[in-house]
């Protein structure tokens, strides 16, 4: 990528700009009016019910999908202008439904984030210096012991792990997290987080945006936060200011209570 891109990131300054957006499918209005700033270096939180729109709103932000009405800016260049695949090369995407079948190494598979491919490249070998990355992504994210391990016999947790560093790999300015903790038992959980916790201290320019429905599944280091219901923006801001009582209540039509402990989130219901 250029270097007034990585300059724009390293002053702290937009990763990602999505003004007015629309996004309509099959007659729907999936978003309306969606408008979203996102600096280096913010951890954002993106929380709503079933059927608000995150997803949808993630494959925008991930140059997957383009607005039917708006703008999305992502690192300064325009959805739309540039080309998809150079943008694509600065944002890591974890989607834990990862279509593939293979039995490719847990390293394999975080090789292939350097060529964006699902299967390892026919007749791509890795560089001395890509190799020793994978491995050290791999240690980091704490799964060094399966480094030669057949995706096919992962645990989900182990998966997810495996998938991050795959994401990390090409050193994208911007991480996208969907529901990175879903279906992960309590102590697989509370380690993703940790180590999320840790990325965010090894990587302090990375931005990243996590989807998830449930306020236990952010990390310690979430910076900000956007509420979603039905396609609109509720709220956006600094965490504190948008994981209140009052906000996620109306978000999830639910009375919910928002209580903080060890610098977590923990949602209740309202009594
Ligand atoms: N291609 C499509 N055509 C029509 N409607 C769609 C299409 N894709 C998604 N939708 C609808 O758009 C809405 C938002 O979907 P989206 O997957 O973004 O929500 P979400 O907030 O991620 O939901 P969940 O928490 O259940 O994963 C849903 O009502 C969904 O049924």
């Amino acid at each position: 990528m250029g270097g007034g891109a990585e300059d724009a990131v390293r002053g702290g300054l937009r990763v990602l700009e999505l003004k007015d957006v629309d996004f309509v499918r099959d007659g729907k209005l999936l978003l309306g009016g969606v408008s979203l700033t996102v600096a280096g270096g913010e951890r954002w939180a993106l929380l709503g019910p079933n059927g608000a729109g995150k997803s949808t709103l993630l494959n925008l932000c991930g140059a997957i999908t383009h607005p039917t009405r708006g703008t999305v800016e992502i690192l300064g260049r325009r959805l739309g202008t540039v080309d998809i695949r150079t943008l694509r090369e600065s944002i890591g995407h974890v989607n834990p439904r990862h279509p593939l079948r293979s039995p490719l190494s847990l390293t394999d598979v975080v090789l292939t984030g350097l060529t964006g491919t699902i299967e390892r490249m026919p007749r791509w070998e890795p560089s001395a210096e890509q190799t020793a990355r994978a491995a050290e992504l791999i240690a980091l994210l704490g799964v060094a012991d399966l480094a030669r391990a057949s995706w096919t016999t992962l645990s989900q947790g182990e998966r997810g792990r495996a998938l991050i560093a795959r994401a990390l790999i090409p050193g994208p300015q911007l991480l996208l997290l969907d529901e990175p903790t879903t279906g992960l038992d309590l102590a697989a959980r509370e380690q993703l987080l940790e180590t999320l916790d840790h990325i965010h201290s090894t990587h302090p320019n990375l931005a990243s945006v996590l989807v998830t429905h449930h306020l236990e599944e952010l990390p310690r280091s979430t910076t900000h936060a956007v509420l979603l219901h039905n396609g609109r923006v509720l709220a956006a801001g600094r965490a504190d200011d948008v994981l209140t009582t009052p906000l996620v209540t109306e978000t999830f039509a639910h009375p919910i209570q928002i209580h903080r402990a060890a610098g977590r989130w923990l949602a209740t219901t309202h009594r």
